[in-house]
């Protein structure tokens, strides 16, 4: 994502485990399509020659995410960490992304456990929250889209911010 980016063009990550955001794979790792959290290393993006444009931020989601600035406004968001969380990084990424931005949370189906009434595990239940507070908020439209994988099945949810900061 680091390279596709325009010049000014940057790249935040927010991880919580030191180990992912230290720990030095590959060059080649670093190309694939990313799996593993370990990928989004500080020193992989270094050993890429991309640390102008990327950078990790070590902490707590929840705390780290009040410490961004709005200015200049993000234009993607991509939520994938713990999914008990997910309702409030989706808030916190309203007062980020520009009108037009897209923010986009991963593993929204879980083999049907989200649609599943009898499971009430925390993270069940802050995808539910998620996709309540999605349907509340008038500025933006969403759609699920289905992936299948040697995970099972699951899915995405693609928000389009139509009013945006
Ligand atoms: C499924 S992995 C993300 C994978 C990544 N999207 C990729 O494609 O490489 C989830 C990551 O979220 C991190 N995480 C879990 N809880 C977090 C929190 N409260 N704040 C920040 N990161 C967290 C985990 O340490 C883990 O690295």
């Amino acid at each position: 994502m680091a390279k596709t980016l325009p010049e000014g063009g940057e790249l935040i990550s927010l991880e919580v485990n030191p180990k992912h955001a230290k720990v030095r794979l590959s060059l080649r790792l670093l190309l694939i399509p990313l799996t593993d959290p370990a990928q989004i290393s500080e020193e992989n993006i270094a050993h890429a020659g991309l640390s102008s444009k990327a950078k990790v931020l070590l902490g707590p989601a929840l705390e780290t995410l009040p410490t961004l600035s709005p200015s200049p406004p993000f234009d993607l968001v991509f939520i994938d960490a713990d999914k008990d969380n997910n309702g409030p990084y989706f808030q916190h990424a309203r007062k980020l992304v520009r009108t037009g931005g897209v923010i986009i949370v991963d593993n929204v189906v879980r083999n049907g456990r989200v649609a599943n009434p009898e499971i009430t595990t925390s993270d069940i239940l802050g995808i539910r929250k998620l996709l309540q507070i999605i349907k509340e908020d008038k500025g933006v439209e969403a759609t699920t889209i289905a992936t299948v994988g040697d995970k099972g099945y699951d899915g995405f949810t693609y928000i389009l911010v139509r009013e945006g900061i």
